[in-house]
């Protein structure tokens, strides 16, 4: 099955619509054979600036967007956005560390009642599939936006087998890095910073981030909608860098300013992990993909006593520090490969909002 064949006149419901991803994902599907992508978001501005842009880049095809205002706490609301759709990535949430710091009730709201919410919804009109998009944030999660998310993974692997029975629909998880240039991140900042020829705001030169391209969020995100089974969570193996060769790369683009270091933000670790010690011992390496599937075993614990096994953690885990380091030049070709960084350089408007 190509995904695409997959999709064919179909409709998909990609919640969060008209951030990063969700833009990326549409421009990804857009051409194809797919019968209709319904955007539901909060912001009806950030959906009228999606429309023109649409129909300015994309007249044959625009007509295949429906936009749903709403919001993913509301169950109603994504109820209304479901009735008939057959597919789901659900891609609403707060997502930025330091301000979940600060509302942790806001991320609570969003990122896990919305995400039960979408289950909810989702199962009700038989969906046949939901991607969850996850973070690894939420692997040994420490900052209320990876605890949020790591909840939300749960629900979604508490939900999925009888989501199944009920609704005839798989859920499955996706967990990312870092997706560069994505809306709030830190290399359209830096490059912001040097065109002011403002110091460039580092907060530790040696933290180390996965590094993923949007279209590599894509990719993710279609590999796990092919190969799902109720309750997995997939992983796609990323480059990584220190924050300082990020910052030199950035600069190498985009021309030399002064460095400041200053120091780790609320809730931020030093590196980060993809796929923990404790989930490697269910994880199937798949190539370029490690799937991790749910603990299967029900309540009764008893049960298992005799058939247990005694091993409780992997050797290593996953993480920006063990993953392949990109160096000041990997890092240049890597960031090369996004839109934001050519339509920087190249002095056109940006078609994903950062
Ligand atoms: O002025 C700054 C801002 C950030 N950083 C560093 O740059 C890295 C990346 O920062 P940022 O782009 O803000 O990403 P994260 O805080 O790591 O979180 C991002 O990556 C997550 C995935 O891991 C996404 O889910 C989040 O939405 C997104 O904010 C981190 O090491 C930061 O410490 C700096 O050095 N200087």
């Amino acid at each position: 099955m190509h995904i695409t064949e997959a999709f064919k006149n179909k409709t998909l419901v990609i919640t969060g619509g008209t951030g990063s991803f969700g833009s990326t994902v549409l421009k990804h599907f857009l051409t194809t054979d797919i019968g209709e992508i319904r955007i539901i978001s909060r912001d009806e501005k950030k959906q009228d600036w999606m429309r023109h842009t649409l129909q300015a880049q994309y007249p044959d095809y625009a007509g295949k967007v429906q936009f749903y205002v709403g919001d993913v706490r509301n169950v109603d609301s994504v109820r209304d956005v479901m009735y008939g759709a057959n597919y789901v990535f659900h891609a609403a949430a707060l997502k930025e560390v330091p301000s979940c710091e600060f509302f942790p009730m806001e991320a609570v709201r969003t990122n896990i009642i919305g995400t039960d919410n979408v289950i909810t919804a989702a199962v009700e009109n038989h969906v046949e599939r939901v991607v969850f998009l996850s973070t690894d944030k939420a692997a040994y999660p420490i900052n209320t936006m990876g605890m949020t998310k790591a909840v939300g993974e749960k629900v979604v692997q508490a939900r999925a087998q009888k989501a199944f029975e009920r609704g005839g629909t798989v859920l499955a998880c996706t967990r990312y890095g870092n997706v560069m240039c994505s809306r709030g991140s830190v290399i359209p900042l830096f490059i912001d910073q040097i065109k002011r020829k403002a110091p460039i705001t580092i907060t530790d030169p040696n933290m180390t981030r996965f590094l993923m391209n949007l279209d590599e969020a894509v990719d993710l995100v279609a590999f796990a909608f092919e190969h799902a089974e109720p309750g997995d969570l997939f992983v796609q193996k990323a480059d990584a860098s220190t924050i300082g060769d990020l910052a030199k790369g950035v600069m190498k683009v985009f021309g030399e300013t002064e460095c400041k270091i200053i120091g780790s933000r609320h809730g931020e670790k030093l590196y980060e992990t993809l796929v923990t010690r404790e989930e490697m011992l269910r994880s199937v390496d798949m190539g370029h993909y490690y799937r991790i599937a749910p603990d299967a075993r029900g309540l009764n614990y008893d049960k298992f006593y005799v058939e247990g096994t005694v091993t409780t953690e992997g050797d290593e885990a996953y993480t920006s520090h063990n993953t392949n380091r990109l160096d000041v030049d990997g890092v240049v070709k890597k960031i090369m490969e996004t839109d934001y960084v050519k339509e920087e350089l190249e002095g056109r408007p940006h078609s994903v909002e950062a």
